[in-house]
């Protein structure tokens, strides 16, 4: 029996509202072609308009969710996104040094849109030591960069100096997104790769509140290219594309922040069966 089909696992947390964490991560790997799993590190009551409540797994739930799927599936690439607390972040740590689930992307997911905080403030440093140095690539958001390595980010060049910072940490390429940046026109994410080459994913800036997901989205994706065999340039270079469509082709659900369109097709593949 072949077990060869593109398989790809999200470690994150839950989004009742369907937009962000776990909910966009399986929406975004199934429109990407892949066979996606999960590991529940959180649950969260949470809609467009913020999140209402949250609960932890306790860790021995977690540590099952992580054995279930080593004893099955040949997962071939993983991301992180909201891991609550110290405990849970060493708890998925001593599961990914455990278990080969392939190439690792962390999103260090912290606050949400609403304000809601996603990781607790005395995790920050255990992301930092223990997460980090496991990561294949790490795709912070501005506010997370400068938590990461304590510096005030507001220009190009201080995006890249935090890439370089995030680099010495121990994450062999990094994603520093920018969208929270404060260009009205564009939105550039600067990338930094193992082998030293620099370049900027660049977009126009669409006006719109419907932005809800976009962290979780173009990290699954890119998670998914690798999951496909991608190279890290190709796959975050189709993460960039795949966000911007489906924030440009976006759709109007729910009353606040409202979710991106997952069915949006990338221009280059839009005439692609
Ligand atoms: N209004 C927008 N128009 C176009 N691209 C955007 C917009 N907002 C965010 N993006 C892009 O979406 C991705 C995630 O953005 P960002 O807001 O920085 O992360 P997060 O959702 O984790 O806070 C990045 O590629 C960013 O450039
Ligand atoms: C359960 C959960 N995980 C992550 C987030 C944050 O997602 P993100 O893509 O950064 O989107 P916004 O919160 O910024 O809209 C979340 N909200 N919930």
């Amino acid at each position: 029996m072949t077990n060869d089909f593109p398989q790809a696992l999200t470690i994150a947390g839950t989004d009742s509202g369907g937009g962000a964490g776990i909910s966009a991560d399986f929406k975004t790997m199934q429109m990407r072609g892949v066979f996606a799993t999960m590991v529940v590190v959180a649950v969260t009551a949470q809609n467009t308009l913020g999140v209402q409540d949250a609960l932890a797994m306790p860790p021995e739930l977690i540590d099952e969710q992580f054995a279930s799927l080593a004893a099955d599936f040949k997962i071939s690439a993983c991301k992180t996104g909201m891991l609550a607390d110290p405990l849970r972040v060493k708890t998925v740590v001593n599961n990914l040094k455990r278990y080969n689930f392939g190439l690792l992307t962390v999103d260090p997911v912290m606050i949400a849109k609403g304000g809601a905080k996603l990781l607790s403030d005395d995790a920050i440093d255990v992301v930092r030591d223990q997460l980090l140095p496991l990561a294949d690539l790490v795709t912070p958001n501005l506010p997370e960069a400068e938590e990461l390595t304590q510096m005030t980010i507001t220009t190009e060049a201080t995006m890249a100096t935090a890439g370089r910072r995030l680099q010495s940490m121990g994450a062999k390429n990094v994603l520093v997104k920018g969208g929270h940046f404060s260009s009205e026109d564009e939105a550039n994410d600067y990338v930094l790769l193992e082998n030293g080459r620099s370049f900027w994913l660049t977009s126009k800036r669409k006006k719109t509140r419907n932005t809800h997901g976009t962290g979780d989205t173009i990290s699954s994706c890119i998670t998914a290219e690798l999951a496909k065999g991608k190279s890290m340039e190709e796959a975050l270079r189709i993460g960039k594309a795949y966000v911007e469509a489906t924030i440009k082709q976006g759709i109007n659900v729910g009353h606040g922040h409202g979710p991106l369109n997952h069915w949006a097709k990338i221009r280059s593949e839009q005439n692609e069966i």
